[in-house]
């Protein structure tokens, strides 16, 4: 079975958004990942809900965002709204993780769980049953085009196992650094779900580019 690939719109040019989008619909992707940032979980701003509300519009694929927000549980209502199939929260930034997750699913959207770098996954144990997804970070979160981080392999084995082990149906999807080689390692590791930023949208041809990443 191939894996999912999310392209992260955040590596598009944004002066010809809705091109860059209808290439990713006459694609074989299944998601578009939308990272959200505020200039205080993360060192950078991106875009907010007026630009989301644009997006949803535009796209023919389920949205998957990615919120480097502090706080991310006081805009639940505003992120379904925006149009998101996937809501991902990052662990360090929930102060009541399980009651957000409960949330995100009571407002019909599917609730992920995402982990920076340093932040190891036996810290989900007891509430990996009840996410739809993992996110784990190959980059510290804040930028595009950044070099993938090696332990995020062994990282991604390890969830693996939690999720055997839990009888949990999570899926884990990896974000940051991911092109054709470490996407094939991340893969045979357990990944389900690719985010691809620069190697898709700085291809001299994204739709094929998302096909060979589907491929791997
Ligand atoms: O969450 C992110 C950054 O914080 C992006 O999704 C990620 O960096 C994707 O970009 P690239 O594939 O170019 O690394
Ligand atoms: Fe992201």
């Amino acid at each position: 079975m191939s894996c999912k690939i999310a392209p992260s719109l955040l590596a598009a040019n944004f002066g010809c958004l809705r091109e860059e989008i209808n290439r990713v619909n006459d694609s074989e992707a299944d998601w578009l990942h939308i990272d959200v940032m505020d200039g205080v979980f993360v060192p950078n701003i991106s875009f907010g809900f007026p630009v989301m509300e644009y997006i949803k519009e535009l796209s023919k694929k389920p949205l998957d965002v990615h919120l480097m927000i502090t706080d991310p549980a006081k805009f639940i209502n505003e992120v379904k709204d925006s149009g998101a199939y996937i809501m991902n929260v990052h662990y360090e930034a929930c102060l009541h993780l399980h009651r957000t997750i409960q949330q995100i699913k009571e407002c019909g959207m599917k609730a992920a769980v995402t982990l920076n770098p340093h932040t190891p996954v036996i810290l989900l144990e007891d509430i990996i049953r009840d996410v739809d997804m993992v996110l784990i970070m190959s980059v510290n979160p804040g930028f595009g085009g950044q070099k993938f981080i090696e332990n995020s392999i062994e990282k991604v084995s390890r969830l693996k196992e939690l999720i055997l082990r839990k009888n949990s149906s999570a899926l884990i999807e990896v974000d940051g650094g991911i092109n054709l080689e470490t996407g094939k390692k991340i893969v045979d590791a357990g990944a389900d779900v690719l985010v691809a930023g620069n190697s898709v949208f700085r291809a001299s041809d994204p739709v094929e580019m998302i096909s060979k990443l589907k491929m791997l």
